[in-house]
């Protein structure tokens, strides 16, 4: 299945299931060297890290947990928004956190994500995701150590990114395209 169309929108091949379970082997090592005696905790972020947290998960061979969160975010006092892990379900205290997502775009749901976790003392974090836009992001981030693909500014989906709701299901990532710009091109 090269293109598909969701709504009005056009998407075409963009990663295959190949090439991503290749890269998720390779993050797979250095964390199993990394973290080997840290038994760290990965918490991936729902719901579009499923897919990649299964997967990255079959990679990893250290003992260690995970846990699966969403993101709250709400307005508080005079701080201004706060952000709360809901599902958390474990104590997290001085553990080494590795938080899974399937993209940082602006990184706006990162940085909430690294507060709250911080706010659990824990003893570190670090971030892997499966796709980053570096020219959309809003922030410096230090701490984002595995990275499957650098992507451009385009609207992706598939492998647990959705669309409206839809297309989490794909086993391979699709970028939107413009199907006009396609045929004044011809
Ligand atoms: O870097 P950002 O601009 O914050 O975008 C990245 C976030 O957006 C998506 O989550 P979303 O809130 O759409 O929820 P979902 O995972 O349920 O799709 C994605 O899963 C990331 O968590
Ligand atoms: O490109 C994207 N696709 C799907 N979900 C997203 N959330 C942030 N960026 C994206």
């Amino acid at each position: 299945m090269k293109n598909i169309v969701i709504d009005d929108l056009h998407f075409e091949l963009m990663i295959d299931y190949d090439q991503i379970q290749k890269r998720i082997r390779l993050i797979g090592i250095d964390i199993n060297l990394r973290y080997e005696h840290k038994h760290p905790v990965f918490i991936g972020v729902l719901n579009g890290c499923f897919m990649f947290m299964a997967d990255l998960m079959k990679q990893v061979h250290i003992p260690c947990e995970m846990s699966f969160v969403k993101l709250a975010s709400y307005s508080g006092t005079e701080q201004g928004k706060v952000s709360e892990l809901l599902g958390v379900g474990m104590d997290l205290t001085d553990r080494h956190v590795v938080i899974v997502e399937d993209i940082v775009d602006t990184g706006n749901s990162l940085v909430h994500t690294i507060e709250a976790l911080e706010r659990l003392n824990v003893a570190s974090i670090s971030v892997a995701t499966l796709l980053m836009k570096p020219s959309c992001l809003l922030y410096t981030f230090d701490n984002i150590m595995y990275v499957g693909f650098e992507i451009e500014k385009e609207f992706v989906v598939g492998y647990g990114l959705d669309y409206n709701g839809q297309c989490r299901n794909l086993q391979h990532i699709y970028k939107q395209f413009d199907p006009q710009l396609i045929e004044k091109n011809n």
